[in-house]
């Protein structure tokens, strides 16, 4: 199946094959072609350039993109897409002036999720999930990782990421799945989190290795939940069954996490909205991508990450929605984009990387995805007709997007 795409207005994105990730200074750079072709054949991109030399090719389909602009789908490295109801009551409370940790403290929060989440079955939890997986697809994102950790039982945990696995197996667009059974103490580990965290070491651990059930770890290292030494105690684990960090950290205070996860070769920190200097210092040089998640301080009124002054030092950045029922039941990757213009002042070029190629590469699939890349899976955001890709972060809350096209198929 070849599909040609012609008249494209702008091809936005365009990399040789071979880049990990950009950061500091090249993060202003986005590549792109005016007036362009794209060839997409049996789902990847086979060839583009300018319509000067745009091959006389059979093909199957011809797109004419007069005046519209094709980028690569958003990848959204930090999703827990896999939850059971919603907690529409608590953002009331939050609106009346409860701190989400008064929230977590009354039976809120992440433990109330877990209690929803354990009374539904799985067909029902795959269902409740798909329907958010197709809005996000729809929306533009053309890879995403989703977390277990509303589970927090043996059971529960496997169940969530069984729910990942039947995703992965029956949707086109690249998946990958994190095991976060360190989210919360459960109750009835209330007075023993060192038990707890050996329970998903010593019985959860190697069954998810042994039936292939995630990719990642992760652990989220908060004063109140997990501390670092939790946190390397669970990366440690996890590198013995063959699972890669990632780390939730520093969202409310800074107290380690980010140099233990780079210490550990995490693939990536996510949340960041507290930055000590000696924490951006911690990450230069490093392969850990931060990750940044403005639409958890749109939501919860938290400070944003500080992108600016993390690019400015040097450091590339990442940008995910955090799609989850507690602190960002959103995941609009656009808005993340315009977010982080607006509120985090970058530039859309490096909301553009941020949210494409380094969120890619923030999940292990920079040779997959996130770039316009001959060999790269045609995933594909053709916009509506737009003066120039600025408009895309700027008109926030408004959606460019005319068609999503995952491994050269149209899925909107
Ligand atoms: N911070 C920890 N975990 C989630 C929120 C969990 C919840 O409130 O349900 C997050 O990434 O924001
Ligand atoms: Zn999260």
């Amino acid at each position: 199946m070849r599909t040609l795409f012609k008249n494209i207005k702008e091809l936005i994105q365009v990399r040789e094959a071979g880049l990990d990730f950009v950061s500091g200074e090249a993060m202003n750079d986005l590549p792109t072609i005016k007036d362009a072709y794209l060839l997409v054949e049996d789902g990847l991109i086979k060839d583009f350039g300018s319509m000067t030399e745009c091959p006389n090719v059979e093909a199957d389909k011809v797109v004419d993109a007069t005046g519209k602009m094709i980028l690569p789908t958003w990848c959204d490295s930090h999703t827990h897409l896999v939850y059971a109801g919603n907690r529409e009551s608590e953002f009331v409370d939050k609106i009346k002036g409860l701190s989400y940790h008064e929230i977590a403290a009354k039976g809120g929060g992440i433990l109330n999720s877990a209690k929803k989440l354990q009374e539904t079955s799985e067909d029902d939890l795959y269902e409740q999930t798909k329907v958010r997986l197709d809005e996000i697809i729809a929306l533009g994102t053309g890879a995403v990782e989703i977390k277990s950790g509303y589970g927090l039982t043996e059971a529960s945990e496997l169940k969530m990421l069984r729910v990942i696995k039947r995703l992965k197996e029956n949707y086109k667009l690249p998946i990958k799945a994190t095991f976060l059974g360190a989210h919360a103490v459960p109750t009835e580990y209330k007075d023993d989190k060192a038990g707890y965290l050996n329970m998903l070491v010593e019985k959860l651990m190697p069954k998810i290795a042994e039936e292939g059930l995630a990719e990642f770890v992760d652990i989220f290292c908060e004063e109140g939940y997990f501390s670092v030494a939790d946190t390397e105690f669970i990366m440690e684990a996890g590198k013995k069954h063959g699972l890669i960090s990632k780390i939730h950290v520093n969202q409310f205070t800074s107290i380690g996490g980010v140099q233990a996860g780079v210490k550990h070769e995490a693939l990536s920190v996510d949340h960041l909205e507290e930055m000590k200097d000696e924490d951006i210092e911690a990450l230069k040089g490093s392969k850990t991508m931060p990750v940044a998640l403005p639409g958890c301080s749109f939501f919860l009124s938290i400070p944003y990450t500080p992108g600016r002054k993390m690019i400015d030092a040097g450091l590339p950045l990442a940008l995910a929605t955090d799609y989850n029922p507690g602190s960002s039941p959103s995941g609009n990757m656009n808005f993340a984009v315009s977010a982080a213009c607006i509120k985090m002042k970058l530039t859309p070029e490096e909301a553009i990387n941020a949210a494409t190629i380094n969120g890619a590469y923030a999940m292990g699939l920079q040779g997959t995805v996130g770039s316009i890349t001959v060999g790269k899976e045609a995933n594909l955001i053709l916009t509506k007709p737009i003066n120039s890709y600025n408009f895309i972060p700027y008109s926030f809350g408004a959606n460019q997007i005319e068609s999503v096209y995952i491994k050269g198929h149209s899925i909107v």
